[in-house]
């Protein structure tokens, strides 16, 4: 491939979420959110791990901003806790925790660096499930009005908002396997669950056009696509209806105004209608003005007879490289997954609002990380990515998951993916990864070697 060179004003970015760096889990008048309840309750999260000091963003942030400076990414893509800035999810509005957001924005842009709020990354606040949480519909006009005090408290600070970062993994992981908050298990459940997120988005949409801001609004979605694992037909049939259970039944809905038809009559058939209303799928396609793409890995699919509604499994690829996650690195997959999306749904600009590998990270005497199996992951996806824009995917800006190490969810801290190391046995101190130093050469020249 020729020289790689990106554009001038290409957004090189990093990514995290509040509830994974913030901690602070319960001061200055934050409210409790389903991950507090959730890794407080034990069995749940591998070494009992809670969030509630994490990486102490809510203290460290100047620090960590600095170190953002020094790695010189253009854009931070962030979250706000639902429950620090509504500690009930609605009604009483806790102006310190929106106090912390305002002192992070102003530090952001004094730094040059340009935000990109996602409104809800899972941490739901607990009054709200209380009520049902996302199975019950009126928890979409609590975000949707959430979503307004945001954008009027940040009206001209902030001009890239995202709704919610990847609806498919609250749904089922959160709602169907039980794996993430709140740790129901139904499907049918986290189909509910995934009509009401996307309605929410389409309520926040419609906000966001009423109030007149300036700046873009859009959704992230984790994108994961489907091989089959031989050529023969039921493979490949067994790999699409996957493919579907993950991107098209966001992707569709949002594009399209409608769930994939084969695999709403499979559900409807086997589970059962779940509860809509007339017009909620105009809502849920209202036009947006770009998609966040989460990138990680790709599915494997074969045919597999009565295993599940889609008679498939995804096959292990055992002499694969693979992350500490488990997962496949397939960096073609991101070029696919890029040109489908521009191909078959919008013509809309797309980010990579998350893109990143954990690996055994080891921190030195001399306070390194020398982590060069994260700067090859890293850098074999740039190239694909930029393969995509020259093949005229509007692709507009890439970040990096993450830009430091964090809670990983069901993993606790045992998974690494930060461009910066946090030493959390050692007041979370923080350390510049090999790989944040390589990707402020790639920012600075725009380059990624051939
Ligand atoms: O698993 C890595 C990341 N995937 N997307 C959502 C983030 O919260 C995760 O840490
Ligand atoms: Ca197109």
């Amino acid at each position: 491939m020729a020289k790689i060179i990106f554009p001038e004003d290409f957004i090189w970015g990093a990514a995290t979420s509040s509830y994974q760096i913030e901690g602070a889990f319960n001061e200055d008048g934050k409210g409790e959110s389903i991950w507090d309840r959730f890794s407080h309750t034990p069995g749940k999260i591998e070494n009992g791990d809670t969030g509630d000091i994490a990486c102490d963003h809510y203290h460290l942030y100047r620090e960590d901003i600095e170190l953002m400076k020094e790695i010189g990414i253009r854009s931070y893509r962030f979250s706000t806790s639902w429950p620090r800035i509504l500690p009930e999810g609605k009604g009483r509005v806790n102006q310190k925790g929106l106090d912390f957001y305002k002192r992070l924005v102003d530090n952001l842009l004094k730094a040059n660096i340009r935000p990109m709020i996602t409104l809800y990354h899972w941490d739901l606040p607990q009054a709200l499930q209380d009520k049902g949480g996302w199975t019950n519909r009126d928890t979409a006009k609590y975000f949707a009005e959430y979503a307004r005090l945001m954008f009027e408290e940040f009206n001209g600070l902030v001009d890239l908002w995202v709704t919610h970062n990847e609806p498919w993994v609250v749904a089922f992981e959160g709602h169907a396997f039980g794996n993430h908050a709140p740790g129901t298990k139904d499907f049918k459940t986290a189909l509910q669950v995934a009509h009401h997120l996307l309605l929410s988005h389409g309520m926040a949409v419609d906000i966001f056009r009423e109030e007149d801001l300036p700046g873009e609004i859009g959704i992230t979605l984790n994108l994961t696509p489907a091989y089959p694992a031989g050529d023969s037909e039921k493979d490949v049939k067994a790999a699409s209806l996957l493919d579907d259970y993950i991107n098209a039944w966001f992707l569709s809905p949002v594009f399209k105004g409608s769930y994939p038809e084969e695999l709403h009559h499979i559900y409807e058939q086997n589970l059962g209608a779940f509860t809509t209303q007339p017009g909620d799928m105009d809502i849920i396609s209202r036009d947006i003005d770009f998609l966040g793409i989460n990138y990680y890995s790709r599915m494997v699919v074969r045919h597999k007879p009565g295993d599940n509604l889609f008679n498939a499994e995804v096959v292990k690829m055992e002499d694969r490289p693979s992350t500490e996650m488990g997962w496949e690195i397939y960096p073609q997959g991101l070029y696919d997954i890029l040109v489908r999306v521009n191909k078959e749904y919008t013509d809309k600009p797309l980010y990579i609002t998350e893109n990143g590998a954990a690996f055994d990270d080891k921190l030195t005497e001399e306070g390194k990380i020398h982590d060069e199996k994260r700067i090859n992951y890293l850098g074999d996806h740039f190239k694909q990515a930029y393969k995509a824009l020259k093949d005229g995917v509007p692709l507009r800006g890439y970040y990096v998951w993450s830009l430091m190490d964090n809670f990983e969810w069901a993993y606790g801290y045992s998974k690494r993916f930060g461009l910066i190391y946090v030493d959390y046995e050692n007041g979370n101190r923080r350390f510049l990864k090999d790989s944040a130093l390589w990707y402020r050469e790639v920012i600075e020249k725009g380059q990624v070697e051939a």
